[in-house]
């Protein structure tokens, strides 16, 4: 990910400070970095380098440094990254210290008096920040109220991404020093090496769906990530999207080359939308038919998730949390994560691109609700999941699957993932032969993330991952309503959901469902159809099609759908959830 620093750059990038608009936070900020440092100090005991060395005796203190300390402490970028860039001193914290730059980390000890006995200062203790979590540096300066430029100078700022389980958030290291030449030197050195991490984005296109939810996005994308975006200098590109599509359209036409990743400010069906735009436009670009039995390619750029809807299950699923804040700095911090995607086909034609889907009870509530987009959102979704109770009926239909064959250790094993992003979909489908069930059920889900929501912690689907090259299928046979509601109970606490007769779970990489009804879905739904009529709105679905919850979305399906999941096939700015070693979601049920 570190790329070794390129040669000092002009004067120009100390001269960009002048963007720093805003006084810096108290020095107190720093505290709570200090402690985070000391953490960190533990995990990397055996590969931190001493720097408690005597300061340099030409300067460097607070007082206006001279040319002359100044080329003291330039020196060329070490090819050995632990070797010294720059050192000097500042004040943190309150205290002098000496201040070491390497190409990897800054590293601080405060300077004590000698005691007057000559004995050392075990009290002398050295702090670090490791420069892969710090994503900005910014002059600092003291400005009066409404001074936009100028003011005086009082150090500089170190920007750092720090965790908190899954929680990410923006910590301030401030070097307190008065010198111009001194900061300058630094600000330089520390400019140049941040700008060596390849990974981490400098351009992005965002897509803000403002009527998500309660209509939040653009408020969080103004006020919670656009600020950090500009403190780590990426240039973004923002449509707010006006339309079903827009982002869509928008992304099967613009030119992506100028962009290092794309960012979609809302809920699952927005997020789903740009996700299908960007394989789309890869499959365009690499002239595959979408319509035939294929092996897409890749999309080009990673995605940034910054949930804004009301059940975030793909922001959840790749971040652990639902914080818009935690996503920004996955995305500045330019942390990837490699994840499988489903393609939704049905009659030879390419349908969508997206991660899970529902038929039967999710799809019937989903459908449902839609009718009703004239309640608020909560209020919808709560009427619709008490009416498709009360109307709890089972669909009739075949259920086809191809299994993942999994043998420990082999290709497919999800813990060799790297197998599984090397491995052609054709030679896994290969090995295995399709099996058939058919019959009534209540639901089937086949989901290629976990899905994790607030009301299932552990994920909808918890046997499986975000980039283990499988689905997870969920066929939720005929119940009674009071045993179909304890099975859907036990999602929100830490029974095993799946413990019971009616519930049958795979390992798959396809599945194909085929409705056996003839009438369609509108059946049972003739009180609504009337109600539905009443209130104008449009009607969302036709005789003979099918209603399937695609992440979040109705999709009418004419029959017949076939679902594959395609290895890691999308890059999302993100981490895998369960390699977070203090990560609260575990699964204990599987
Ligand atoms: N300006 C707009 N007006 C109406 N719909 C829009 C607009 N922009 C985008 N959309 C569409 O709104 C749909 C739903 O958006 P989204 O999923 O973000 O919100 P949500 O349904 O409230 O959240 P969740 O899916 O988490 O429940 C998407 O299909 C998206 O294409």
């Amino acid at each position: 990910m570190f790329e070794s620093p390129r040669k000092r750059s002009s004067r120009s990038a100390w001269s960009g400070s002048r963007e720093e608009p805003r006084e810096m936070q108290p020095v107190s900020a720093a505290r709570g970095n200090r402690k985070a440092c000391k953490k960190k100090q533990i995990q990397h005991e055996g590969a931190r380098r001493c720097a408690s060395l005597p300061p340099p005796s030409d300067g460097g203190s607070s007082a206006p440094a001279g040319a002359g300390q100044r080329r003291t402490e330039e020196r060329a970028v070490a090819a050995n990254p632990e070797e010294t860039i720059v050192r000097g001193i500042f004040q943190i914290e309150k205290k002098s210290c000496d201040v070491v730059l390497t190409a990897h980390r800054v590293t601080w000890t405060p300077i004590e008096p000698e005691t007057p006995t000559g004995e050392s200062d075990t009290r002398r203790r050295e702090e670090h920040v490791e420069l892969r979590d710090v994503f900005a540096v910014k002059v600092k300066r003291r400005r009066s109220v409404g001074q936009q430029t100028g003011g005086t100078l009082l150090g500089l700022t170190l920007f750092c991404c720090a965790r908190k389980g899954s929680k990410l958030k923006e910590q301030t290291i401030h070097l307190n020093n008065l010198s111009a030449d001194h900061c300058e030197v630094w600000f330089q050195h520390l400019k140049d090496l941040l700008s060596g991490f390849a990974d981490r984005p400098k351009s992005l296109k965002v897509f803000v769906n403002p009527a998500s939810h309660r209509k939040e996005a653009y408020h969080v994308y103004r006020d919670e990530v656009a600020p950090l975006f500009k403190l780590a200098d990426i240039k973004t590109d923002v449509t707010i999207t006006e339309r079903k599509g827009h982002a869509l359209a928008v992304l099967k036409e613009c030119t992506l080359d100028e962009y290092d990743g794309v960012v979609c400010v809302g809920g699952d069906g927005s997020v789903a939308e740009v996700v299908h735009g960007l394989l789309l436009r890869a499959q365009m670009d690499a002239g595959r038919d979408a319509d035939s039995i294929f092996t897409p390619v890749r999309a080009a750029l990673p995605l940034g998730v910054i949930p804004a809807g009301s059940a975030d299950i793909i922001a959840y699923s790749v971040h652990g949390i639902r914080h818009p804040v935690t996503a920004a700095m996955h995305i500045i911090m330019g942390h990837r994560q490699a994840v499988d995607t489903c393609s939704f086909s049905s009659l030879g034609r390419l349908l969508r691109f997206g991660f899970c889907a529902m038929y039967g009870f999710g799809g019937r509530t989903l459908a449902l609700a839609e009718r009703h987009r004239w309640m608020p959102p909560s209020q919808r979704r709560e009427f619709a999941l008490i009416r498709a109770l009360a109307n709890l009926k089972p669909e009739d239909c075949e259920v086809s699957f191809l299994p993942l064959n999994v043998a420990p250790g082999g290709p497919q094993d999800p813990r060799r993932s790297e197998s599984v992003r090397n491995l052609g979909e054709q030679d896994t489908e290969a090995d295995s032969t399709w099996q058939t069930t058919q019959g009534l059920f209540l639901n089937i889900s086949v989901m290629a993330i976990p899905c994790l929501c607030s009301m299932a912690p552990r994920g909808l689907a918890p046997n499986t991952s975000l980039d283990n090259g499988s689905m997870a299928l969920i066929a939720v046979g005929n119940a009674s309503r009071s045993e179909f509601v304890k099975h859907l109970k036990r999602y929100s606490n830490l029974n095993n959901q799946f413990s019971f007769s009616f519930v049958e779970t795979y390992t798959v990489q396809a599945v194909r469902l085929r409705p056996r009804s003839q009438a369609g879905w509108v059946d049972d739904n003739s009180e609504d159809n009337v109600e539905f009529e009443t209130k104008k709105t449009p009607f969302i679905s036709s005789e003979g099609t099918y209603p399937w919850n695609v992440d979040g979305e109705l999709l009418e399906v004419p029959g017949e759908l076939l679902i594959r999941v395609h290895p890691q096939l999308i890059t999302l700015f993100g981490v895998n959830v369960e390699e977070l070693e203090d990560c609260p979601v575990k699964c204990s049920c599987i």
